[in-house]
């Protein structure tokens, strides 16, 4: 099989580069594999052509390569929409990743290699797994969903203006709006300052008071019918108040504190676990059923909210931190719940804290008024809504075994 090895070298702590020539290429010249070419990207946009020019170089188009890729999740996200975007109508083959995490968060790799209580994420043991996975005598490579968002413009055309094409970004991890969106929007100008994961959390406490106006639309995955929501009593997903086989679509307003859906993941780093069913629809070849799990925080739910005001913004602020929080502890904010005063509590039967929706899509129109809700974060890419528009995200399946993007795991 054709193999490509590709890295970024200034992805996370910019190790990459040390870790492929000291580890990487000794462990395949080690197992007798010799990749056709090793290459390093140079700047952005670069992993893009490496792959799209490798995959033309070879006699046979249709055949499964496999790639071994040292990036974060911000350079698979550019592979993945750069190769969308080549002008040729035929598919491209399958693409079988062994990830090595070099990024900052590595989010994929982190939930398809979830660490255990006592493993260390910046062992070269741990992040070896999924290149061992393509070395072992029975490689498995498990199929990636992914979600497509579009921008649409206004549906009114300026007359005499010409409308371009909708922009499309494809996630293979996130994409959101809100506060997840505000936090990478500002935390892409504190990287310089702080490299770390760090500046992720200073980004998060800029924003915490924020609230988003939207309306919104989800749309059922195929296959369920209706749009399923999280029940912590059943410890499971089960179907929409508002979502029936006849009338599947449902309608939420806003205010949003937080609007995030994932898609092959359960985790966007090693412990915050935000959507934590996220990996149950990643299925083995063949059982195929693409869904996006929805994470959302709406703060009129509050039994103790009032009315929007400044303070009442604040005050949620303590309650939107308790949910990320939660996060970091396996996952258990979507099993808070409100008590009748508007305490946030593990038990009893009030409404819960987050609204957590496994889907096939939604849909985000922001308030114009908004220019906030006009951000989508896909996979750390901050796209900008054009007023008057709307963003809608589906989540998609390969087409067939011979096609998409599969990691060895
Ligand atoms: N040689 C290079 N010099 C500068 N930038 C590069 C180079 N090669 C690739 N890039 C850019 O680096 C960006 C960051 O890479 P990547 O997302 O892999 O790491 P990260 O942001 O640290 O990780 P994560 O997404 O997991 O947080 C990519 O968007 C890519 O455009």
């Amino acid at each position: 099989m054709p193999l490509l090895v590709v890295y970024n070298p200034v992805s996370g702590d910019s190790s990459g580069r040390a870790l492929f020539k000291d580890h990487v290429i000794p462990l395949l010249k080690q197992k007798n594999v010799t990749p056709d070419h090793v290459e390093e990207t140079t700047g952005p946009g670069h992993v893009g052509t490496l792959v799209a020019d490798f995959l033309a170089s070879l006699p046979d188009s249709t055949q499964t390569v496999s790639v071994v890729l040292g990036s974060g999740d911000g350079t698979l996200h550019e592979l993945i929409n750069a190769l969308n975007n080549l002008p040729s109508s035929k598919p491209l083959p399958r693409i079988n990743l062994a990830l090595v995490p070099c990024g900052t968060a590595n989010a994929l790799y982190v939930s398809l290699f979830p660490p255990t209580e006592d493993e260390d994420t910046v062992t070269v043991e741990y992040k070896l797994k999924s290149v061992n996975a393509f070395l072992s005598p029975d490689p498995r490579a498990v199929p990636l969903n992914l979600a497509v968002t579009v921008l649409s413009a206004a549906p009114v055309r300026t007359p005499g203006l010409p409308q371009g094409p909708p922009q499309v970004s494809i996630s293979a991890v996130v994409a959101s709006t809100a506060l997840h969106a505000s936090i990478l929007h500002d935390s892409e100008a504190l990287r310089a300052s702080d490299p770390s994961m760090g500046r992720f959390k200073t980004a998060a406490m800029q924003n915490i008071t924020r609230w988003y106006g939207a309306s919104v639309k989800l749309f059922p995955r195929e296959g369920a019918g209706v749009v399923e929501v999280f029940d912590p009593a059943a410890q499971a997903f089960v179907p929409h108040e508002a979502s029936t086989e006849d009338e599947p679509i449902v309608d939420l307003s806003g205010p949003f504190a937080y609007f995030l859906s994932t898609v092959n993941v359960d985790r966007l780093e090693p412990k915050f676990r935000i959507s934590p069913r996220g990996r149950d629809v990643l299925v083995p070849e063949g059982r195929r059923s693409a869904a996006l799990d929805l994470v959302m925080v709406r703060p009129w739910r509050d039994p103790s909210y009032e009315m929007d005001s400044e303070e009442a913004r604040a005050r949620f602020a303590e309650k939107a931190a308790a949910v990320l929080g939660a996060a970091y502890q396996d996952g258990a904010h979507v099993n808070l719940r409100y008590d009748e005063s508007g305490k946030i509590v593990a038990e009893g039967t009030g409404p819960t804290v987050v609204e957590y929706i496994r889907c096939g899509g939604w849909e985000w129109e922001p308030d114009d008024i908004d220019p906030r809700a006009h951000f989508v974060c896909a996979d750390g890419d901050i796209l900008t809504i054009p007023n008057g528009g709307k963003a809608r995200c589906t989540a998609a399946t390969p087409m067939s075994d011979t096609t998409g993007f599969a990691i060895y795991v």
